[in-house]
C-alpha cells in the first residue's frame, strides 16, 4: 500500500554505491500500480551467491547515526561493548569511532532528557526531513527520501488519530476530508474484531507515548526549541515518522543499554521492501551477518550477551530470531522463537562488533532463485489481527481454497482474551487477583489463544487452564496443587464449567463475526475524495477484503472447535 516516487528508487542505488563501499544488488523494485510494491530477483541465482550486501555504514540506528545527527549527542544510548577481554570494564569506541566518547562527555551536559530509544531516536531524525525550513539534511536523505510518503488512510493506526485539518484547503475539500475520516474511522469501530482492536489500541498507546517523549525533546533541547520545532512539526509527521519505524525497522544486536526490544530497530535501506509471508514454500532468502571491515576489528572483544540476533521484526518487539556463532552468522528466516545469541564470540581473529555487521542476503540452500522471483521473508511468527494492527494487512489465503483456506495459516489464531477479561470481571477484585496469580506462577496467564496449527484447531493449554481456575470456587483445596504444577484436570464439573463457558463464547463468536461481516459487506467503498477517488476506493476496498478475511478465519476457527465439542472429544 506504499508508494514512493520511481526515480527514488535508481537515486537510492546511486547513492549506496557511491557512499557505501561493498554495496551490491541483484534485486529490483517492482511497483505495479494498484499491486503491493515488492522485490525480485532480477537474474536466477544459486545458493551462495549474494542477492544482497548491505554495508554496516548504510544502516540507520544510533550507532551510524551519531556521526552525522542535528539531535544532541546526549540523547543517544551508548553502547556498552566493551574493549579487549583484559579491561572489561572499559567502554569501547565502536563505529564511529567519536561515537562514545562524544555521548559520553554530553551526558554531563545540563539536560533533563534520559536517552531515547532507539524506535524514538529513529522517529525523530526521520520526522526532521518534514521540516518546512530544510534546517537538518542528513546523510540518509536519499534513503529517507524513498520511504513511503503516506500511512493515512490504510494504516489502522490513522483511523485512531484525528487528521490535522489543512489550512492550505478551501472548504468544500476539508468537508470532504472529513467525510473521508469519519468513514475510515467507524471502519475502526465497526469492522473490527475484539482482537484486533485491542492489538490496535496497544500500538497506539505506543505511538502515544514515543511521541510524547519526542514533543519534550523538541520543546527543550537545542537546537530544536530555538527553531521552534515543537510547533513547526506535526503529530501528522511524528506518526507519519513513526509508521515508518515500526513497519519497516528490523532487529539486530545494538550493544545498547535497556530493553532489548526497545533497543535493537535497525533501518536498512532496500531490505526494508521485502514484504511477509509465513508460507515457507515462498520464503526466499536467508540473511548472514557478516563482520564489516574494520581497523577496530582485531583484538577487541564485544561483550552484549543480553542482545538478540534477530532479524524480519517490527518494533512491536516480536521477532523472528537468528542465531549468531563465530565470525559470521547466518539467520535462516523463518524462525518463530527468541533466542538470545551473543556476539562476542571471536574466531579467526574476527569479532562480530554491533554497528560493524553487514547485512548479505542469500539464496535458499538448495534450490537458488529464478529470476524474476519475489523476495520474501518472515516478519515474525504474527497472527493475522498482529500483522493488521502493526503493518496494515494480513495474509490472505488463495481464493480457490475457500474458507478453509484460513486453516492451512501457519500462525492462523483467535484471541479469546476478552473473554476472560469478561470471566475475571464477574470475580470480584480478590478473587480475580487470587487467580492470576496462580495462572501466572504455572505461566498460563495472558495467553488465551485457539491455534490452528498444529491441525485440527483447538485451544491453548493455557487457555484450557485459565477456563479451569476461573470456574473454581476461590477458596478451593485444589489450588495449591493447581499452582504448584501438580494438577491440570480438576474434576468432571470443573470440565464441564469450562468448556460449556468456551462452547458459549464460541458461539457468540461466530454470531458476531457473522454480523461483522454482513457489516462489512454492506459497506459502501466509494469515495467523497475528488481528486484521488479510484485510488481511495481502491484502499477502500483492499483493507475490507482483509477485514472481511479475518471474520470468516475468527468464524471458522471457532466452528471448527465446536464440532470437536459438540463430538464430546477432548482437549488435554
Ligand atoms: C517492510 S515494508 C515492505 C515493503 C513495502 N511493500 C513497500 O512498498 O515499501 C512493510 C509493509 O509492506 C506491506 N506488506 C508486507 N508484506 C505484505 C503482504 N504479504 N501483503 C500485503 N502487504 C504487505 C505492508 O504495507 C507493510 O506495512
Amino acid at each position: 500500500m506504499s508508494s514512493s516516487a520511481p526515480d527514488h528508487w535508481e537515486d537510492l542505488l546511486r547513492w549506496l554505491k557511491e557512499k557505501h563501499p561493498g554495496f551490491e544488488t541483484s534485486l529490483e523494485l517492482r511497483d505495479v500500480p494498484g499491486a503491493e510494491r515488492c522485490l525480485v530477483a532480477t537474474a536466477s541465482a544459486k545458493p551462495g551467491e549474494t542477492l544482497l550486501h548491505i554495508p554496516a555504514s548504510a544502516m540507520l540506528n544510533p550507532l551510524t547515526l551519531i556521526r552525522d545527527s542535528p539531535i544532541p549527542k546526549h540523547l543517544f544510548p551508548q553502547p556498552t561493548h566493551r574493549i579487549s577481554t583484559t579491561n572489561s570494564s572499559k567502554r569501547v569506541k565502536t563505529s564511529p569511532s567519536t561515537a562514545t566518547s562524544t555521548a559520553t562527555t554530553a551526558q554531563s551536559s545540563v539536560s533533563s532528557s534520559k536517552p531515547l530509544d532507539t524506535t524514538q531516536l529513529l522517529t525523530l531524525h526521520i520526522a526532521l526531513t518534514r521540516d518546512p525550513l530544510k534546517r537538518y539534511p542528513s546523510e540518509w536523505d536519499v534513503y529517507m527520501n524513498a520511504l513511503p510518503r503516506e500511512f493515512r488512510p490504510w494504516h489502522p493506526l490513522t483511523w485512531l488519530i484525528t487528521p490535522q485539518k489543512s489550512t492550505k484547503n478551501d472548504k468544500s475539500k476539508i468537508e470532504e476530508d472529513e467525510k473521508e475520516w469519519e468513514w475510515w474511522s467507524k471502519l475502526a469501530e465497526k469492522g473490527l474484531s475484539p482482537t484486533t482492536r485491542i492489538k490496535l489500541d496497544d500500538v497506539k498507546k505506543r505511538f502515544e507515548h514515543d511521541e510524547e517523549v519526542i514533543m519534550e525533546v523538541l520543546r527543550k533541547e537545542k537546537p530544536f526549541k530555538s527553531h521552534n520545532l515543537a510547533t513547526t512539526l506535526t503529530s501528522e509527521d511524528l506518526l507519519w515518522a513513526w509508521l515508518n519505524v515500526n513497519t519497516r525497522s528490523i532487529s539486530l544486536p545494538l550493544g545498547l543499554p535497556g530493553s532489548t526490544e526497545r533497543m535493537n530497530h535497525t533501518l536498512v535501506p532496500i531490505l526494508d521492501f521485502i514484504n511477509h509471508s509465513s508460507k515457507p514454500a515462498l520464503i526466499t532468502p536467508r540473511v548472514e551477518q557478516l563482520p564489516a571491515p574494520s581497523p577496530l576489528r582485531n583484538g577487541i572483544a564485544t561483550s552484549n550477551g543480553n542482545t538478540n540476533g534477530n532479524v524480519g521484526s517490527s518494533s512491536n518487539g516480536q521477532s523472528s530470531s537468528s542465531s549468531t556463532s563465530g565470525s559470521a552468522s547466518t539467520t535462516s528466516i523463518p524462525s518463530t522463537t527468541r533466542r538470545p545469541s551473543t556476539l562476542s564470540a571471536s574466531q579467526n581473529g574476527h569479532h562480530l562488533i554491533p554497528g560493524k555487521i553487514d547485512l548479505r542476503l542469500l539464496p535458499p540452500e538448495k534450490e537458488g532463485i529464478q529470476a524474476g522471483q519475489e523476495i520474501l521473508f518472515e516478519y515474525g511468527g504474527h497472527s493475522s489481527g498482529t500483522l493488521f494492527a502493526e503493518y496494515g494487512f494480513c495474509e490472505m489465503p488463495a481464493e480457490e481454497e475457500g474458507e478453509e483456506g484460513w486453516l492451512g495459516l501457519k500462525y492462523g489464531e483467535m484471541d479469546l482474551g476478552w473473554l476472560v477479561d469478561e470471566l475475571c470481571d464477574k470475580q470480584g477484585k480478590e478473587g480475580k487477583e487470587e487467580k492470576e496469580k496462580v495462572l501466572e506462577k504455572i505461566g498460563c496467564w495472558g495467553l488465551n489463544t485457539i491455534h490452528a496449527q498444529p491441525s485440527p484447531p483447538h485451544p491453548s493449554h493455557a487457555l484450557l487452564m485459565t477456563l479451569r481456575v476461573l470456574h473454581l470456587d476461590s477458596n478451593s483445596p485444589k489450588i495449591p496443587n493447581i499452582e504448584n504444577g501438580f494438577t491440570t484436570y480438576i474434576s468432571p464439573a470443573n470440565e464441564l464449567a469450562a468448556i460449556s463457558s468456551l462452547e458459549k463464547t464460541l458461539r457468540r463468536v461466530v454470531k458476531e463475526s457473522d454480523k461483522r461481516l454482513g457489516w462489512l459487506e454492506r459497506l459502501d467503498c466509494s469515495s467523497a475524495d475528488e481528486e484521488s477517488e479510484k485510488e481511495t476506493e481502491r484502499q477502500k476496498e483492499g483493507v475490507v477484503r482483509m477485514l472481511k478475511g479475518m471474520c470468516v478465519e475468527e468464524k471458522v476457527l471457532a466452528e471448527k472447535v465446536l464440532e470437536k465439542i459438540e463430538a464430546g472429544e477432548d482437549f488435554s
